[in-house]
């Protein structure tokens, strides 16, 4: 009787400690199935509610679309929660280059600060300032995953150089610094401020901002280089936009591309004696017209303080200082 009552309790305790194993394997499963089905419900909420999409309503009074399908951006054809959320978790690294050469130094200040406030918040940014006054470069705060660069360059007497120059300062940087880590890249006036956002939805291959002095008007009366000895020649009845030497960019090896051509192109042409009508900014309008650009950004991605508001224009995102020539270039 002790004997059978001895195998029956050790009966009764394995048949426990089996249950008790299956208990926690079940126990947890189901915890890691209901932890799971709360990650996709959090990542639902954070990118799947948003206004439904329209293909029949919608601004009417801007063209959204380019005639090679790449998108144009205006104020209210992009949701910006949305947007964010779709590069959020690829972790991109945007770089942007700005160059303060000489008195425009005094320029950095307001653009740093601004950028902080609009220029792809929450996002790693590595701006690289260009400039011959390394130790007047401000002290500007900058968020968590921001920083700063300064890359020391020379001086130049002649402000169509510091201009032009920048094409085979950014193709170096590119080869020398960015390589492996920069996603995205944008190459940005200093004589300029942010006032609204500038975030993920200007992201592209290859990416234009449409000069706001010229987008009404035929593209004859555009100021592209006219004479054809030039390599920044554009003919009469061709060229899309006019485009801003101010703001341009995209992914690395696409920004990459087009400043060592446009270098090219200038050097090849200052051989000849030619400097084109307006240095890099001509070249770069040339190169957009034979590589177009996958992305467009309106004239709200580079306004001019003293221009007033067309209507079409419901958010300024970035502008030109009003600035007088004489007292700040070097020729
Ligand atoms: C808004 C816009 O599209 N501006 C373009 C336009 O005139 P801008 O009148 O805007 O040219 P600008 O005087 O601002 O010069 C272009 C940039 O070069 C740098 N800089 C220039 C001079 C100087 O002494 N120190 C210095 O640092 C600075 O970053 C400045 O923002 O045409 C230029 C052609 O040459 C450039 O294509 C500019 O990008
Ligand atoms: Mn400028």
């Amino acid at each position: 009787m002790p004997l059978i009552n001895g195998k029956a309790v050790t009966a009764v305790l394995l048949i426990a400690l089996l249950l008790v194993i299956l208990y926690c394997y079940v126990s947890q499963s189901y915890r890691v199935v209901l932890s799971f089905q709360e990650k996709s419900k959090a990542t639902e909420d954070d990118t799947l509610r948003y206004k439904q999409p329209s293909i029949v309503q919608g601004r009417t009074d801007v063209v959204a679309v380019t005639p090679w399908l790449a998108p144009v951006v205006w104020e209210g054809t992009f949701d910006s929660g949305l947007l964010d959320s779709i590069y959020r978790p690829k972790n991109i690294t945007v770089a942007a280059t700005v160059f303060a050469v000489g008195k425009y130094i005094m320029f950095l200040k307001d653009f740093l600060e601004t950028a902080e406030k609009y220029f792809f918040v929450g996002f790693r940014v590595h701006v690289y300032v260009f400039t011959d006054r390394p130790n007047e470069v401000p002290q500007v705060k900058m968020a968590a995953g921001r920083q700063l660069t300064v890359m020391p360059v020379p001086s130049s007497n002649r402000w169509q150089e510091i201009s032009a120059r920048r094409m085979e300062l950014i193709q170096t940087l590119i080869e020398k610094k960015l390589r492996n880590h920069t996603d995205y890249i944008f190459c940005l006036d200093v004589d300029s401020k942010f006032h609204g956002r500038w975030g993920t939805e200007s992201l592209g291959g290859l990416v234009a901002v449409i000069h706001p002095g010229y987008y009404r008007n035929e593209r004859s009366k555009f100021p592209y280089e006219r004479r054809p000895a030039s390599r920044a020649y554009v003919a009469p009845g061709e060229g899309d936009f006019y485009y801003c030497g101010g703001a341009f960019g995209g992914l690395l090896q696409e920004v990459h591309l087009l400043a060592k051509t446009c270098r090219q192109n200038f050097e090849a042409d200052a051989k000849v004696g030619i400097e084109a009508a307006w240095q890099e900014e001509s070249h770069l309008n040339r190169y957009m017209w034979i590589n177009k650009p996958s992305k467009v950004l309106s004239p709200e991605y580079l306004w001019q303080d003293f221009k007033s508001k067309n209507p079409e224009i419901q958010i300024i995102r970035f502008s030109g200082v009003v600035k007088n020539y004489a007292d700040i270039r070097p020729n």
